[in-house]
């Protein structure tokens, strides 16, 4: 695959050579014989963010999973056509799941610390990998990435659920870059944090995204527009069968979305004429 595909860069408003880090081809993605999202064909750039946004049920959490095999744990799952991650076949048998989701981490919805020390949550990842450095040193460089630290040096051994709904995704979003992924992906990761905590979170996207590269799935349009460089549309038309299948409507730079998007359903949903 062309890993130095043009991907046009939203800050240059001019095209430049952006390497590619995910990809996909005719995607199709089903549970049992339920095809949910169809012919997905897509460039995920590196370090860059990249938003999903779509109206409910298009799919965009179920195509964010199966960039790090989460989907696998779903006995139903299957897909057809391809994912790459960086020339590699994602899905092929020689790929190891778990070495997957070392390379590419995640950030749900509703913060997940474990019921562990602020210190642990960091340190588990490291310890299971069977870290060689200074574990004091990472936690602490985890934390202060996350920018998180300032806020919990002096109790890194309470409990990690003690924390405030903000404090708790922050320390989730140092937990997944304390194992050095090369992609973190996160699934709505604001839905659950007040206006204060969300803004703390985007501007952590945007310092991360100089060393990682992101996509995020997001209900709500003014966060896309304030994170993300490429923005992708999905919308779901209704099946034979009465259920909903998703498909990509338009992908491109976020300010062409939402100011001057090619498709029609685009342009109605960014105005909030639908979903
Ligand atoms: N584990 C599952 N088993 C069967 N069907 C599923 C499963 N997870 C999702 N689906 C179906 O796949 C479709 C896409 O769901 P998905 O959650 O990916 O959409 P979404 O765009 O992320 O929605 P939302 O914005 O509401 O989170 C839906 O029809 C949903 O019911």
């Amino acid at each position: 695959m062309e890993s130095n595909q043009k991907v046009a860069s939203p800050n240059q408003g001019n095209e430049q050579s952006t390497e590619t880090v995910l990809r996909t081809e005719t995607l199709d993605i089903y549970y049992g014989k339920f095809l949910a999202v169809k012919g997905v064909s897509m460039a995920i750039p590196k370090n860059r963010i990249t938003a999903f946004i779509g109206p409910s049920g298009c799919g965009k959490s179920t195509l964010i999973r199966c960039f790090n095999r989460l989907n696998d744990l779903i006995d139903s799952f299957h897909i057809e056509g391809k994912v790459y991650y960086r020339q590699k076949d994602l899905y092929d048998k020689s790929v190891d799941p778990v070495e997957v989701r070392r390379r590419i981490g995640m950030v749900f919805q509703k913060p997940n610390p474990f019921p562990k020390t602020i210190y642990d949550n960091i340190a588990y990842g490291a310890r299971v990998n069977n870290y060689k450095g200074d574990l004091d040193e990472l936690v602490e460089n985890s934390l202060r990435a996350a920018a998180l630290w300032d806020e919990v040096k002096d109790k890194l051994k309470t409990n990690g659920m003690s924390l405030s709904g903000g404090q708790q995704q922050r320390l989730c979003i140092a937990r997944a870059i304390a194992i050095n992924p090369d992609v973190v992906l996160m699934d709505e990761p604001c839905a659950s944090l007040d206006p204060i905590s969300t803004l703390k979170v985007e501007d952590l996207m945007h310092e991360l995204k100089q060393k990682y590269s992101i996509v995020i799935v997001t209900h709500n349009m003014q966060q896309a527009t304030r994170v993300a460089d490429m923005t992708a549309f999905f919308n779901a038309r209704a099946t034979e069968k009465g259920g909903k299948q998703g498909y990509l409507v338009e992908y491109d730079e976020t300010e062409n979305i939402f100011q001057n998007p090619k498709e029609e359903a685009t342009k109605d949903y960014v105005s909030g004429r639908f979903g």
